[in-house]
């Protein structure tokens, strides 16, 4: 009854027979200014008054139809607030049986009497505890929290969570209790910012990576991997099917190369990363480089000028196939194309073959690329190297320091330890994306990864990722990835990335 009478945003959630109570007492705390989303099986819901909510109450007993609340429309939208908010770690509160729906009357009448929360004294206890996460004191944080549970999921008026503002005051006692309390760290606030991306700009490493790296534990422990982050360049949020690219025509023009939707495949802006990936992977020639992907024959232009021994590329597309004949790639000396997908020709490549790789698709995911690399430890011999196009989620420097560190931690544990180049890359302009549905980078830093086989002899230095190029930094492994003082330049918004 306390917290009913404290929270402006629930969550319900009603069995069938539990339909009636569940719309009383909604219409009696919407009368009292709290705002309602309902989820009542059977019962056509209306749209949530709320984006978020604090406290979820479930009544009834199990719904009659296992999938009520999982529909399209109101009904699944105001279930989702609720299951978000109890995973968020919202208190939540259940009454069932006959016992229930009195409870639920005497509820109503109770708040029917009931003086409305002084919106002031409201107030003043998020101001306590937001003071307490700020300046990261524990015991502050921890107290206010036993007394009013719902703060964990209260947002102030830019829809930030204590967990923001800790975040931006990198106080990270304050941050690991809120996280062991459950506290959502990805929900973003009214700028699309994670708690992770406000450390971030705020400067504060530690907060960071604690953020980065909690993500990175929840990711690994996901039994349903989640395709939105695990986002390659151009894979979109249905994760499209390969086949579905590979059947559509392409075009290339001024130096690109688009799809039937207009999304980039691949960009000439990428020239200089291409070139930076193309002299880590072959710092000498007469080594055997294998490249998947062809787009724009960029990295194949570069690693061709390093006078490789072998140079094999595996490319899956038709129109991609012809242009490559067109150029001539097929009759260069020392080269072997590979009409297909990868997937289909690489188990056909001998093991120890290879001093080098790169991998490059398109419209593939993180789980693709994990794939790919359990083939690269067979396939490259000993102090061989491996790199590929570093996009992953683009749209957010926290995702997307949570995929470079997966990554790196994927390759470790298959013997390859890979070390981040931090590469300058400088603004690339709103007129480089002019013409492209969407973008798929936005950073002023490219990640670029270079993972090493170790090689046999004790004699091979280790110390080679330092020799970087010219403007480069070394992040070696363990080292972390991604620091907060590196250039990221104006944010955008997912919007422009294609999602919501
Ligand atoms: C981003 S482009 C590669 C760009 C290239 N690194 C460059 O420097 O121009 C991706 C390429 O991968 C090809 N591709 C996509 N899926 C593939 C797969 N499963 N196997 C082989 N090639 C694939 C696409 O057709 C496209 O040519």
């Amino acid at each position: 009854m306390g917290l009913l009478t404290r929270v402006n945003a629930l969550g319900i959630l009603a069995s069938a027979e539990f339909a009636q109570p569940a719309l009383r007492l909604k219409a009696v705390l919407e009368s009292r200014g709290c705002a309602v989303a309902a989820a009542v099986e059977a019962f056509p819901a209306e749209q949530p008054q709320t984006s978020h909510v604090q406290a979820v109450l479930v009544l009834g007993d199990a719904p009659g139809d296992p999938d009520a609340f999982k529909q399209d429309g109101e009904l699944g939208l105001a279930s989702s607030l609720a299951f978000a908010a109890i995973a968020a770690g919202a208190p939540v509160k259940a009454m069932n049986g006959k016992s229930g729906k009195e409870d639920v009357s005497s509820l109503i009448q109770d708040l029917k009497e009931l003086p409305i929360l002084d919106p002031h004294e409201a107030r003043q206890r998020w101001a306590q505890a937001e003071a307490a996460a700020a300046a990261d004191d524990e015991e502050g944080l921890e107290g206010a929290l036993e007394s009013w549970p719902e703060l964990m999921t209260h947002r102030d008026s830019s829809g930030s969570t204590l967990l923001h503002h800790a975040a931006s005051m990198g106080a990270d006692r304050a941050t690991s209790l809120l996280l062991e309390r459950g506290a959502d760290a990805d929900l973003r606030n009214k700028e699309q910012a994670t708690a992770g991306d406000i450390a971030f700009r705020a400067g504060k490493q530690t907060v960071f990576e604690s953020l980065v790296m909690h993500r990175l534990r929840r990711e690994q422990q996901a039994e349903v991997p989640e395709p939105p982050q695990k986002r390659q360049k151009g894979a979109d949020r249905q994760d499209l099917a390969p086949d579905h690219y590979l059947n559509q025509q392409l075009r290339y023009e001024e130096g690109r190369l688009l799809d039937a939707d207009s999304k980039a495949v691949m960009m000439g802006w990428e020239a200089p990363l291409m070139k930076h990936h193309a002299e880590l992977l072959l710092p000498e020639q007469q080594l055997r480089i294998c490249n998947v992907g062809f787009g724009l024959g960029l990295v194949d232009g570069y690693l061709a000028e390093r006078e490789p021994s072998e140079h094999h590329i595996i490319e899956a597309h038709r129109d991609v196939l012809a242009e490559m004949r067109r150029r001539g790639w097929h009759k260069r000396k020392g080269v072997v194309v590979h009409e297909g997908r990868w997937q289909d020709i690489v188990t056909q490549l001998p093991g120890g073959s290879l001093d080098a790789i790169f991998f490059d698709t398109w419209s593939e995911t993180y789980e693709d690329l994990r794939q790919f690399q359990d083939e690269v430890t067979r396939l490259l011999a000993p102090g061989g190297r491996f790199s590929f196009f570093n996009g992953m989620a683009p749209y957010s420097i926290t995702e997307h320091a949570t995929f470079c560190r997966l990554a790196q931690e994927d390759l470790v544990a298959m013997g390859l330890p890979c070390d981040i180049c931090k590469i300058e890359l400088g603004e690339l302009g709103n007129e480089t994306w002019q013409g492209v549905k969407e973008r798929y980078w936005q950073f002023d830093s490219y990640y670029l990864p270079l993972a090493r086989k170790p090689p046999q002899s004790s004699q091979a230095k280790d110390s080679d990722c330092l020799e970087g190029v010219k403007g480069s930094q070394w992040r070696c492994w363990p080292e972390f990835p991604v620091r907060v003082l590196d250039r990221l330049g104006p944010t955008l918004p997912r919007a422009a990335f294609g999602l919501d």
